[in-house]
């Protein structure tokens, strides 16, 4: 089926946030992360941003794959806030096209393409150079929904307590991606 964009999702333009602060791919606290932006876009799509920073190289002055992967990661993450679904990844195959230096700026666009059942199909790109700028990267990943018990079951309890007892409800919230 196609994918189905939540009336309550964000207007295009909007920034979505992180959805946990300890998120090592949008987090304001990680002082390692990749601090990624996502923007709402039309339809079931993102834009975002991510700043290649030193703490990032795989080889001298450029990205380390897996930090790109993990970019594509939390931008195809971040199009379920738009479903409102709860959803972790299952599968992500990634296409390295060119190597991208450090301090540069990687502008990635995602979508959703599909949903089926519990399953949602989405497709990433990201460029260098600019939003038009040459392609560095694609992704085509499967999320597949998941109840809030997942992360409660799963997760250390530590962390699991930290964020209950933030006093910000919609942090609270967001931390699970459950709707507000
Ligand atoms: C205090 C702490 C607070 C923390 C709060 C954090 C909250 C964060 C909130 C929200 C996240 C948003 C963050 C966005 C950015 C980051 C995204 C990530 O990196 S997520 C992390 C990496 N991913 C995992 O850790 C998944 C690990 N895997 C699993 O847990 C399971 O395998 C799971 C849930 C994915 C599926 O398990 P099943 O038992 O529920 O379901 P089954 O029946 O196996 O699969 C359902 C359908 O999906 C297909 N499927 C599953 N995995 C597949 C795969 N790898 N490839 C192809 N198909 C797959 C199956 O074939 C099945 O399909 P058919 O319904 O039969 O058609």
């Amino acid at each position: 089926m196609a994918p189905v964009r939540h009336p309550d999702a964000p207007a295009p333009g909007e920034l979505l946030g992180a959805h946990y602060d300890q998120c090592f791919g949008c987090g304001g606290s990680q002082p390692h992360g990749l601090h990624l932006e996502a923007r709402a876009a039309e339809g079931v799509r993102v834009t975002a941003e991510f700043t290649v920073r030193p703490a990032h190289q795989g080889a001298p002055g450029l990205a380390h794959g897996g930090v790109l992967a993990t970019a594509l990661d939390e931008t195809l993450g971040s199009l379920n806030w738009l479903l409102r679904v709860i959803a972790v990844t299952g599968r992500l195959e990634t296409d390295f096209v060119r190597p991208v230096p450090v301090d540069s700026v990687l502008y990635l666009e995602a979508e959703v393409t599909a949903v089926h059942h519990r399953k949602i199909y989405s497709t990433a790109i990201g460029r260098i150079g600019g939003p038009e700028g040459p392609v560095a990267v694609r992704a085509d990943a499967l999320f597949i929904e998941v109840k809030v018990d997942h992360f409660i079951e799963n997760g250390r309890p530590d962390e699991i307590r930290a964020v209950m007892a933030d006093p910000d409800q919609i942090k609270r919230a967001r931390a699970f991606e459950v709707n507000p």
